[in-house]
């Protein structure tokens, strides 16, 4: 399958201060894109760019393989949501979409009617927007960005401001959006929520790439082994000579009486094999799926990576 976006080795240098460094993301159709990192981190300033709202320092981004300062009408390939919602707040969520479509001169009541629909608003359609809760004005201006029928949506932090109520409304009304087809981008610091919807994500820290892979990728080879044990002490011992041996860096600790394998992407019945013909006894071995918070902790360990401000629950 062939890309939809690609961004090659971006960058943004502001005043001589670099703040997104040699960036590398691939947007394939049908993607829930998570980007992912702490305030400050340059993802509003990576999304700038690809809408073209900034200049780039340098790089290349390609949509559907051309560059896209290529495309005729970018705005009717990519619909965005990138600030607060620009929206009029005296008229009804209807009239503002019909209003919008007329800035695009077009007139198509059918697609009016197919958004509403699409963003759950039909019950709501014909209350002035002063009226909706933030969740709802966010779905409106999605409903907006969607009226050229894009290819691709780029949301950066739609769940700002939402309350908890508002943020599960929108994890649902984008996963419907993305079994629909569309392609999203969607920018965030909330773990938890990119790690429910994320088909492939991209985390970045103070500007730079840490991570960029499907999200089942990322997680499976960020995984935890535990080992259950008579004899706990003796299999550690074993368990880091064998690792050792095999050149593994995985961290091995003794927790809780059970013998833990942080990061450990090998095979475990090859593990599981070589205990036993040694001698050790296990009782139970459990795979645990490392949550985003730790693979970001791992990928951002050592440095003044701002993780304290990074939230870890979305509620
Ligand atoms: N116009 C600008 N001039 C100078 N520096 C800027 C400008 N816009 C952003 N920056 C800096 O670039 C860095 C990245 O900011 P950016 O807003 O892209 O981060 P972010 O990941 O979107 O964070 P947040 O979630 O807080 O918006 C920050 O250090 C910010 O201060």
């Amino acid at each position: 399958m062939k890309p939809l976006l690609e961004v090659k080795r971006l960058s943004k240098t502001y005043d001589g201060r670099q703040v997104v460094h040699d960036l590398d993301m691939t947007i394939y159709p049908g993607d829930i894109y998570g980007f992912l990192g702490p305030n400050g981190a340059g993802k509003t300033t990576t999304i700038r760019m690809i809408l073209g709202l900034i200049q780039k320092s340098s790089g290349e981004i390609l949509f559907a393989g051309k560059p896209l300062h290529l495309l005729a009408d970018p705005y009717a390939q990519i619909g965005c949501l990138v600030e607060s919602p620009g929206l009029y707040h005296n008229l009804t969520g209807r009239q503002n979409l019909v209003l919008f479509q007329k800035l695009r001169k077009a007139k198509d009541s059918a697609r009016i009617e197919e958004l509403l629909e699409m963003v759950d608003l039909q019950s709501a359609a014909d209350r002035k927007v002063k009226d909706y809760s933030l969740g709802m004005k966010q779905r409106l201006a999605i409903a907006i960005a969607l009226l050229p029928n894009p290819r691709l949506l780029i949301l950066d932090e739609p769940t700002n401001g939402l309350d908890p109520a508002g943020i599960s409304e929108m994890r649902t009304f984008l996963k419907k959006l993305s079994e629909q087809g569309m392609t999203i981008l969607i920018s965030s610091h909330l773990l938890d929520e990119i790690e429910k919807v994320a088909t492939r994500l991209c985390i970045i820290n103070q500007g730079r790439q840490v991570a960029e892979a499907p999200l089942d990728q990322l997680l499976h080879t960020h995984r935890d082994l535990e080992l259950v044990s008579p004899k706990p002490e003796a299999l550690y011992k074993f368990v880091t000579d064998w690792l050792q041996m095999r050149g593994h860096t995985a961290l091995t600790r003794l927790v809780d009486g059970n013998v833990l394998i942080e990061g450990f992407s090998d095979d475990s019945a090859l593990l599981n094999t070589a205990a036993i013909q040694s001698g050790h006894s296990i009782s139970e071995l459990r795979i645990k799926t490392s949550r985003l918070e730790d693979m970001f902790f791992t990928f951002t360990e050592g440095g003044d990576n701002h993780v304290g401000r990074l939230a870890s629950r979305s509620v």
